[in-house]
């Protein structure tokens, strides 16, 4: 048989042993949900005090009644580990265990954080996330495996989260967290865990939780730094204490969003896989203190952890404190409802959904036709001069052959002598391409804006870039 029939032939009786998996798993824990198997355990028990009253009447004072917590003897050797330590103990286990989460951003950060949480025995555990696996996923989302490819991220997590702890409930989301939705969703939750990529969601979260009087712990990761600090923190799980903020909220901190071009993301810059790991297991680690009441202090609320993987140094820094004129957390606040964050960030949630169109129409080239261009001689002035705006690592990765590279974050008034000498001494058209299209339209239209004129007819921006130059043109090439 051949090698590649076997292979296709195995994929396909796995995929179906899979499924057939998933569908008994699922009805597991369905059935097991039924049982309450998860939280009924751990509610707090009244036992009778020394006293010897009743302990059912309400009217009994509160000294003379004793709250004990009992964990089931399979709890206390599932969490042993963790129980024996003098900071978690049975009651310590036991909040964890009444305990809701709600982590959102099922990627780089959100998967060990989630991952921990679930070992911890965490009661129940929402995960949002409007996104599906990519292979581009998998070097730092350690819950999504290769056969996950294309399915949503909530169901991927969710599914492993049962594997790591059938006790515990997992609740997907699988929508992109928004000001209409957000509220309905953390409404029940004691804390959220940011573990998204971008700004709008930051402060939406920030507000979110603001109103909701629950703190957020943020994580970012980026290249081979990240950060971590938890905002707005209240007095744990004091449900009848009045609510009380001990250090600054997001906003209080950040009260205005840093401008769009500053802010970078995984896709463009890259980031190490195990940043994101580090950084999202700091989240889950600061969540289990937290929750099971370690000392205020030692969390890091006013604080920020500064991790840089390159020279394997942590930094804490302080934090400016809470503003008493914060928009949303102060006494009088201006905020009093979530809003438009990607207007007030002026930049998109989805980083996909970032399309511009800044250019006249006829600027604009297929990556057909600029193939046609570099192989059917279409012009008598000879084949087009290509150049590649994205970063130099990128362009040693991989290229159009031929093709020149002059960064766009270099890209200023040297490079633009540069091309217009070019224009000037050679009469070949120059088409400029970045990975999606976006990039190389603001090089173009920094050039019209710059150059002569009478050039204006030879300089050309791909659109969509190297991923349409993959899909129309090359299948070999590689989609990142
Ligand atoms: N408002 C939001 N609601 C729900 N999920 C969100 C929201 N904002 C971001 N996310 C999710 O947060 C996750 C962040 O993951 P990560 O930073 O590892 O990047 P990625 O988007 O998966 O990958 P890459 O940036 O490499 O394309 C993504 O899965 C994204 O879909
Ligand atoms: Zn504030």
């Amino acid at each position: 048989m051949d090698p590649n029939d076997e292979i296709a032939e195995l994929e396909y009786e796995i995929a179906l042993l899979r499924k057939k998996l998933h569908e008994k798993e699922s009805k597991l824990i369905q059935l097991k949900g039924q049982c309450q198997v998860a939280l009924d355990f751990f509610v707090d028990v009244e036992e009778p005090s020394t006293s010897g009253s009743s302990v059912s009447s309400s009217s009994q004072p509160q000294e003379v009644v004793r709250k004990v917590v009992k964990l089931p003897s399979w709890a206390i050797t599932r969490y042993s580990r963790q129980i024996i330590l003098p900071e978690i103990g049975v009651s310590g286990q036991a909040k964890l265990c009444v305990s809701k989460v709600l982590v959102v951003g099922v990627g780089g950060l959100g998967c060990p954080a989630a991952m921990y949480l679930a070992g911890a025995g965490v009661g129940q555990i929402g995960l949002v996330d409007y996104d599906t696996v990519d292979l581009t996923n998998l070097h730092r989302q350690v819950l999504h495996l290769e056969r996950d490819q294309d399915i949503s991220k909530v169901e991927s997590a969710a599914d492993k989260l049962r594997s790591i702890n059938s006790n515990i409930k997992v609740v997907t989301y699988n929508v992109q967290l928004n000001s209409k939705n957000a509220e309905e969703i953390a409404n029940g939750y004691h804390l959220v865990l940011d573990c998204t990529d971008n700004i709008p969601s930051r402060y939406l979260l920030n507000d979110l939780c603001v109103f909701l009087k629950i703190p957020l712990i943020s994580g970012s990761a980026l290249k081979m730094d990240g950060q971590l600090s938890i905002y707005g923190y209240k007095a744990p799980l004091t449900r009848d204490s009045t609510y009380q903020y001990r250090g600054p909220c997001y906003r209080c901190v950040f009260p205005k969003p840093p401008p769009p071009e500053t802010i970078g993301s995984c896709s463009a810059q890259g980031v190490a896989g195990p940043v994101p790991g580090i950084i999202g297991t700091l989240q889950a680690l600061e969540a289990i203190k937290y929750l099971t009441d370690i000392s205020n202090e030692k969390l890091l609320v006013g604080r920020l952890l500064i991790f840089d993987g390159e020279d394997m140094t942590v930094r804490i820094t302080s934090l400016r404190p809470r503003n008493s004129k914060c928009a949303v957390c102060s006494k009088k606040p201006t905020i009093r409802a979530l809003g438009d964050y990607e207007a007030f960030c002026k930049t998109s949630a989805r980083e996909q959904e970032l399309e511009l169109d800044i250019l006249p129409e006829k600027r604009r080239i297929t990556a057909t036709y600029l193939n046609r261009m570099l192989t059917d001689n279409l012009s008598k002035n000879g084949p087009p001069i290509v150049i590649d705006v994205r970063s130099e690592g990128e362009f040693r990765m991989c290229r159009i052959e031929g093709s020149l590279s002059s960064p766009k974050e270099k890209f200023g008034q040297v490079q633009m002598e540069k091309v217009s000498k070019l224009l000037k001494s050679r009469n070949n058209e120059i088409v400029f391409i970045c990975r999606r299209g976006n990039d190389s339209q603001i090089v173009v239209r920094q050039l019209l804006d710059g150059v002569d004129r009478m050039y204006h007819d030879r300089l050309y921006d791909v659109i969509g870039g190297l991923h349409q130059w993959a899909k129309q043109v090359d299948p070999d090439f590689p989609i990142y």
